[in-house]
């Protein structure tokens, strides 16, 4: 049985409007197509500056394409997020989409366990059932217990990276974006994440990422999809 398509890209293009230069445009994605199915990990490649963040953020609707389609499956039927409206982005973004970006958004005083544990309270889950999960989260990415009830603020780096993964990771969406999200990682700890992908694909996940390292990259990634900054195209 073929996996079932989860996210189409069709011509899709960005441009930035430079305003503090007299509105000159920078073009960074143009013409893109890219098809993403249930249970494969796609890895963007491409030197720095090819729009790979760019695409993602695209994706996401962070950024608004300037042409172009993302089509995403939602909820048994098809959205187009290049046309989405924004309570349709949110609920897409709640049940469909996932992404961990490279650095966790702190939000002040509040603990990384419930950082953590926020995204299965919005899902509807009790409290202790999720504080519970989110613990096992975190000790698979072996962030040490007397950091758990402390705000990730102080964290080192890479502990913050551990937690925001825990965060992206926890309630299993089936479309997933990573930006990086191994950066400051140690070897061990990269080993936890690429089993964490693993598990999700197996579940059915769709994973669209971006990994500059390569052993990461060579271990995660189902197919690459090469990109080049529009210049150098
Ligand atoms: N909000 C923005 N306004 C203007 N230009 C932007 C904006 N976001 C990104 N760019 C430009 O788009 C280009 C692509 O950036 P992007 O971060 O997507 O590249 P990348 O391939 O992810 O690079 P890297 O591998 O270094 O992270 C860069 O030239 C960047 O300056």
């Amino acid at each position: 049985m073929t996996a079932a398509l989860m996210l189409e890209l069709r011509d899709v293009g960005k441009s930035f409007e430079l305003h503090h230069q007299h509105g000159a445009r920078l073009d960074v994605l143009r013409g893109l197509d890219l098809r993403l199915h249930a249970g494969e990990c796609v890895v963007l490649s491409g030197p720095s500056g090819a729009g790979k963040s760019t695409l993602l953020r695209v994706i996401y609707a962070n950024y608004r394409a300037s042409f172009g389609a993302v089509h995403v499956r939602h909820a048994g039927r098809w959205l187009d997020l290049a046309r989405a409206m924004p309570h349709e982005v949110l609920d897409v973004r709640r049940h469909t989409l996932g992404y961990v970006s490279q650095f966790l958004r702190v939000i002040p005083r509040v603990p990384a366990l419930d950082i953590v544990a926020e995204p299965l309270l919005q899902a509807g889950m009790d409290e202790r059932e999720a504080r519970q999960r989110a613990g096992n989260l975190l000790h698979r990415l072996n962030v040490p217990e007397r950091l758990w009830l402390l705000p990730p603020g102080t964290f080192s780096g890479g502990e913050q990276q551990r937690v925001n993964i825990a965060r992206g990771l926890i309630v299993r969406r089936p479309i997933l974006l990573l930006d990086e999200p191994t950066a400051s990682l140690d070897a061990a700890n990269r080993d936890v994440v690429a089993q964490l992908l693993a598990e999700a694909r197996a579940d059915g996940s769709a994973v669209l990422g971006i990994f500059h390292d390569e052993d990461m990259r060579d271990r995660v990634a189902t197919r690459l999809f090469p990109m080049q900054a529009l210049e150098a195209a």
